[in-house]
């Protein structure tokens, strides 16, 4: 039996840009009673673009799921080829600065947020996941990806850069030789590439089968404390964090995007 939350509304999360929140239900969050396992449905048509509202909702889930008790958290997709086709091209083109500003502000918190929960995380990857949407999927812990679809950092094939945070979160999942390669040359590998360079952690048959080899993953932690697997954790990636948020060089980085978004 599954129970719903309800998603805080835009308007709470940022009362600056009240104007852009959006009353849509973009992402839906169900906790399965039984298992304690909640999945976070993105359902964004036609692509699961990542606009701010889209953003904020996703954000706003993985937070209030740090105050219950749940076993782990799922990320997936409603739409049916489709993971996530990356940052909405449109939040992009020709911005006004404030609308920049809270754009990048909420793709770096929501990744922040993924990237650090208390709980453990998956992407079940059921479609395409270039760029933002690929990045989404590092943020998680493990990765379980549907056959026959595609999933990179393909930034540099766009003509911009990917910034710090992103690669940092593809090399804390492959190698940095395989990162190096793969961001260079903006490459977009389909499932079964992407689990030989351990981009994916298993392949699935299709989203039933992705979201059963999801929920088993949770299992290994049965025996495990979780306050020392969080801990364990934010060992590990606390410094991934600390890098992409705090530096002066970020800062300067951010500038140099908005800059880049408000020119195109
Ligand atoms: C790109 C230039 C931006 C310049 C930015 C400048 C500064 C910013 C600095 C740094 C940012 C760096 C980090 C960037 C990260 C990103 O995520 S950038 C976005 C990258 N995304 C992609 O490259 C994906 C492009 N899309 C696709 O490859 C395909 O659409 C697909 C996801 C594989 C789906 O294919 P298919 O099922 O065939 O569907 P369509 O191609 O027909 O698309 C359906 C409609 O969806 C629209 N759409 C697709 N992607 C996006 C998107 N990312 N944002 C907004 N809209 C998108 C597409 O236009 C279709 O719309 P219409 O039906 O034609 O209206």
């Amino acid at each position: 039996m599954a129970s719903k939350i309800f998603v805080r509304p835009i308007s709470i999360a940022f009362n600056a840009f009240r104007n852009y929140s959006s009353s849509s239900k973009l992402v839906d969050v169900s906790i399965n009673d039984k298992t304690g396992i909640a999945t976070v449905t993105m359902q964004r048509p036609p692509v699961n673009s990542l606009n701010y509202e889209l953003l904020i909702e996703l954000n706003g889930a993985f937070q209030d799921l740090g105050s219950k008790k749940i076993k782990g958290a799922i990320l997936t997709s409603s739409l049916k080829t489709i993971f996530s086709a990356g940052l909405d091209i449109l939040e992009m083109y020709k911005p006004k600065p404030e609308r920049a500003n809270a754009f990048w502000t909420s793709l770096q918190d929501t990744w922040i947020t993924i990237f650090n929960t208390p709980y453990p995380t998956v992407a079940a990857i059921n479609g395409h996941s270039p760029a933002g949407g690929c990045l989404l999927s590092l943020a998680c812990e493990y990765r379980v990806m549907v056959n026959n679809y595609t999933i990179g950092l393909n930034e540099t094939k766009l003509g911009i850069v990917a910034p710090f945070w992103f690669v940092a979160s593809m090399k804390n999942t492959i190698s940095n030789r395989e990162s190096e390669l793969a961001l260079t040359s903006g490459r977009l590998y389909k499932t079964d590439e992407a689990f030989k360079v351990g981009l994916v952690d298993e392949t699935a048959e299709n989203k039933e089968d992705a979201l059963a080899k999801a929920e088993k993953f949770f299992s290994r932690f049965d025996a495990v404390n979780p306050i020392a697997r969080f801990l364990t954790k934010q060992e590990l990636r606390g410094k991934i964090v600390k890098v992409g948020r705090k530096t002066f060089i970020y800062k300067i980085f951010r500038k140099f995007q908005i800059c880049m978004m408000t020119r195109i």
